[in-house]
């Protein structure tokens, strides 16, 4: 990576105003049921079946921004307008940005937008229906909750395509459901139903795709009624204590730097003796 490209990632309000220009599509919040503490994050491409283009990314972006600033929230549920949740990258704005620079861009923004949804005091759930494919899989199994709706086609296509995923999904789907699990998703790319997605632990549960917002909601509502500060910092608690690997890395890497410097080695000739007269 050059100076240039790793000056331009540091500045990610750059790249989603540069990734404005990229296609239609919208990703909206509404607000219908925020005065239960419940918002609703809409992805709403229809000629593309929900694929996600460099603008919606940015207004992605813009309504995680305003979730940050919710304080009354306790939930969000991200779901797609019409038949599919969503069918992945626009992949219009993959073809046209083959340069390792493109794809920076791309999966840098979304790896940003969907740790700072994973990092909200809202817990989120993905009402997942029709495909959700490729990209629409990162955004699934970066809530809280899935939850699947009879009709979904859920695959992990990138190895198909000849890429792995760049939003997080490898790391976040192992973390699901185990090693071997993820693995053997990712590299068949097959196409689970909604029973296998709750079979193999992906799934919380299923919504019968004629009902599936209000049964959704109402999955919700079940772990929406303790208070607002409650369930928040509940939330809080068991997302932070994901940060133990985070941890662990760090402390490994606070100690590389120690190992065979100069004081290291001075207490090593010393050959002390940490307990006198032990026998
Ligand atoms: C970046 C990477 C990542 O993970 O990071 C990705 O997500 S790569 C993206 C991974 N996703 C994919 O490869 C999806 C490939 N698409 C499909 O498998 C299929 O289109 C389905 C999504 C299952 C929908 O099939 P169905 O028969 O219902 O409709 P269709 O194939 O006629 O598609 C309707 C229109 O939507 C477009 N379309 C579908 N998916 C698209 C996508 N991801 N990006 C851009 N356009 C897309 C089709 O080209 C077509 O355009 P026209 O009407 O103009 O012909």
């Amino acid at each position: 990576m050059d100076r240039n490209t790793e000056e331009i990632l540091v500045d990610m309000d750059q790249i989603a105003f540069n990734m404005l220009k990229h296609g239609d599509g919208e990703i909206v919040l509404l607000e219908t049921y925020c005065n239960e503490g419940i918002a609703i994050i809409e992805i709403n491409n229809p000629g593309k079946r929900n694929a996600i283009s460099g603008k919606m990314m940015s207004d992605f972006r813009n309504c995680i921004t305003k979730l940050e600033s919710w304080k009354q929230g306790k939930a969000v549920i991200i779901l797609g307008r019409g038949q599919n949740f969503c069918s992945g990258g626009d992949l219009d704005f993959v073809k046209n940005h083959p340069t390792q620079k493109g794809g920076l861009y791309f999966s840098t923004l979304m790896r940003d937008i969907l740790k700072r949804l994973e990092q909200l005091p809202l817990f989120s759930v993905a009402l997942v229906h029709g495909a959700t494919l490729g990209g629409g899989t990162e955004v699934a199994v970066a809530c809280d909750y899935i939850l699947v709706s009879e009709d979904v086609k859920f695959a992990f296509v990138q190895g198909k395509l000849g890429i792995i995923t760049a939003w997080g999904a490898a790391t976040r789907l192992t973390k699901a459901i185990g090693t071997k699990k993820a693995l053997d998703l990712l590299l068949t790319s097959r196409i689970l139903t909604a029973q296998e997605c709750l079979d193999i632990g992906l799934a919380s549960g299923i919504v019968t795709e004629e009902n599936k917002l209000e049964d959704c909601l109402e999955w919700t509502r079940r772990r929406t009624r303790h208070s607002c500060n409650v369930t928040r910092a509940f939330k809080l608690a068991v997302s932070q204590s994901n940060l133990f690997d985070e941890s662990l890395r760090n402390e490994l890497e606070l100690f590389l730097p120690l190992w065979g410097c100069p004081e290291n080695r001075e207490a090593l000739s010393k050959n002390i003796k940490h307990v006198n007269g032990h026998k």
